[in-house]
């Protein structure tokens, strides 16, 4: 599905007002699944960037402004640092450059966890700032409060469980999660909390299969996977590492192109015809009359 929506800003005495952009909406997406079941996976990418967002618009349902923007974008070592300017800033560029997919943004670590207060007041600055549609926040049961408390101000929000990357000091790494009984049941019990607390969809990352798949049969609402299984109710993927364009990838990603060579060696291009004087030619100089 990549239908593509125009809008139409003409005005005439048969169409006197500007027609409005048809862009998915929040509820559009929670409905994809009913009585359980899913029949066309949701697709979501990361996007950073208005030409980024552009690009991508067409063939997804919803777009992601992921706080893993810390690393892809900036070199940070992890989302720790990132900060809410940042979540703003990219998430307003994300929202200018398309007009058919959902937007969600990522709150950034320390902008939510403390109180249900301070997380409305984040999120509702990402929403105002950059016109994006939803937040994603990472937790469980712990965040379930919150996200009734955002969800009943009019903000809907995307869970996220398993591997939660602004955890990371207290998990110890990246490795997937739920192997253990106890933490295989925990990952559910977060899934289903976020679900009653509100959240309209629920990343799994970084876990088990047969988890994933027990998560996805427990909520009502999409499961959206990364590190999951192909039995979620949709797939989301960083977009750079999709496209061979970060350098260290999990396991659970699937480089579909190399961009990182081909920036690399047109780059080389550029270099040697600007050496050798080649670069700029006849075409690309201004002659006089
Ligand atoms: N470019 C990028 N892609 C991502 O998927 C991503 C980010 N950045 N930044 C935020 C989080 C961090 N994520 C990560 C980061 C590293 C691993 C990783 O190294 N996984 C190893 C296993 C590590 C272990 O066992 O300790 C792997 O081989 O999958 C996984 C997810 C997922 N998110
Ligand atoms: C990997 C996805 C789910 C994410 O949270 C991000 O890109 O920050
Ligand atoms: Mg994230």
């Amino acid at each position: 599905m990549s239908t593509t929506y125009k809008l139409d800003t003409s005005t005439s005495r048969a169409n006197p007002t500007p027609q409005p952009m048809r862009r998915l909406t929040v509820p559009k997406i929670r409905d994809r699944k009913v009585d359980g079941v899913t029949e066309e996976p949701l697709v979501m990418l990361t996007a950073y960037t208005a030409r980024q967002a552009q690009l991508l618009d067409p063939h997804c349902d919803l777009l992601l402004v992921g706080d893993s923007l810390g690393q892809v974008i900036y070199g940070l070592p992890s989302t720790i640092p990132v900060t809410m300017e940042m979540m703003a800033n990219h998430a307003a560029a994300v929202v200018r450059g398309s007009y058919h997919s959902v937007v969600v943004v990522d709150m950034p670590f320390g902008a939510y966890e403390a109180s249900p207060e301070d997380a409305f007041d984040s999120a509702a600055r990402l929403l105002k700032e950059s016109g994006a549609a939803a937040v994603k926040l990472e937790g469980g049961e712990a965040m379930a409060e919150t996200v009734e408390f955002l969800v009943k101000r009019g903000i809907p929000v995307m869970g996220h469980v398993g591997l939660t990357p602004q955890a990371v000091n207290v998990l110890g790494g990246y490795g997937a999660r739920g192997r253990s009984d106890a933490e295989a049941e925990k990952i559910v019990g977060d899934a289903k909390a976020l679900e009653e607390a509100g959240a309209f969809a629920i990343v799994v990352e970084g876990v088990i299969e047969p988890i994933a798949i027990a998560v996805t049969k427990a909520v009502s609402c999409p499961t959206i996977g990364i590190g999951a299984s192909s039995q979620c109710d949709g797939q989301v993927l960083v977009t750079d590492d999709m496209l061979g364009m970060f350098e260290r990838v999990p396991r659970f990603v699937k480089r579909y192109e190399d961009v990182a060579t081909t920036i690399s060696e047109t780059a080389a291009k550029y270099a040697e015809e600007v050496r050798n004087r080649s670069f700029p030619g006849p075409d690309q100089l201004y002659q006089p009359k």
